[in-house]
């Protein structure tokens, strides 16, 4: 397992003078039922400040009033729209779903509703109740190397059926194998599984001890892949990148706060640009 270093953020590249949002790419996250609106928000905060050009969140309509006055930057689409739903969806370039999700009838529809709709030119994260929700069905992935789990470890015992104390590189790269997508699997010491080889992110703190850094890292992951070409090496850098800055908020902070992580993204960003 290789251990990444902040050389993993040279993919953080200049913006090119001619760019505009477009460029960015144009991400959507599904999730937030009424109980949990704070986790979607929390993902779109981190998505917007990751860089994606434009960001539209599918949720319960509960969210919508404080998601706008919160981040005006983000659209929304109310969940039960349908035609509104694919329309945004048609135009996406990487979809997140889980973050608040809920695991009652309505997030089980969302998430096959997301499945038949993804294309193969659109990628997958699956964060939060999506994973647990797909543990328990018989449900395929629609486009395997086009997906991203981001599973806690309780989260991947349910999704691999490893037991947290059997979670071994060995067994655990034997079934990111099987799935055949890619896996981040979060803890004090968070793995990353890709078909092409397996990392260790060496950061962190227990200051990220809090709900919602988890969201935050799965929105940074897809704001990042919304704008840098797809790769693990992007997925490594997100990682990297929002343990690097919770260290520096640890520093003189008891607790890090996730929303404090993203908003330090366009700083930190500016910091490691090539
Ligand atoms: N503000 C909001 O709206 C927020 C909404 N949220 C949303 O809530 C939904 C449910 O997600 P969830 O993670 O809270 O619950 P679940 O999947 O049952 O996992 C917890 C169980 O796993 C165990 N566990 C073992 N190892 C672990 C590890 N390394 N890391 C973490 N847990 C570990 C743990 O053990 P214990 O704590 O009991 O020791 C416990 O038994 C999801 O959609 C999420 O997005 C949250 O983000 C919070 C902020
Ligand atoms: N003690 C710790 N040391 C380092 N990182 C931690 C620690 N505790 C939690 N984290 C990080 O915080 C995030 C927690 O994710 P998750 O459990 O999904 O949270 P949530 O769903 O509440 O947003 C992961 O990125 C994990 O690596
Ligand atoms: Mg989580």
């Amino acid at each position: 397992m290789q251990n990444l270093s902040e050389q993993c953020l040279s993919i953080i590249q200049k913006r090119p003078k001619n760019s505009h949002k477009g460029t960015f790419g144009r991400t959507v996250l599904v999730g937030g039922n009424a109980q949990f609106g704070g986790a979607i928000m929390m993902s779109a905060e981190a998505c917007v400040n990751a860089g994606s050009g434009l960001t539209t969140v599918i949720t319960d309509p509960n969210n919508h009033q404080a998601l706008h006055a919160r981040m005006p930057e983000v659209m929304t689409a109310d969940w039960n729209d349908n035609e509104l739903c694919d329309s945004v969806l048609a135009s996406a370039d990487v979809i997140l779903i889980g973050p608040g999700l809920g695991e009652d009838e309505k997030s089980q529809e969302l998430l096959t509703y997301i499945f038949q709709k993804q294309t193969e030119n659109q990628l997958l994260v699956i964060d939060g109740s999506a994973i647990t929700l797909f543990a328990k069905n018989d449900e395929e992935l629609p486009h395997p190397e086009q997906t991203i789990f981001t599973p806690h470890q309780m989260e991947w015992q349910r999704l691999s059926g490893i037991k947290i104390a059997d979670q071994t590189e060995e067994i655990n790269q034997a079934v990111q194998e099987k799935l055949e997508a890619t896996i981040v699997l979060k803890s004090h010491h968070t793995e990353i599984y890709s078909e092409q080889e397996d990392f260790l992110n060496p950061l962190g703190n227990p200051g990220m001890a809090t709900g919602g850094t988890g969201d935050t890292l799965a929105g940074i992951i897809a704001g990042f892949l919304a704008q840098f070409a797809s790769s693990v090496e992007v997925i490594n850098a997100a990682v990297y990148l929002h343990s690097y800055i919770a260290d520096q908020i640890y520093y003189d902070n008891y607790i890090v706060l996730p929303t404090k992580i993203s908003q330090a993204l366009p700083y930190w960003m500016k910091q490691f640009e090539k």
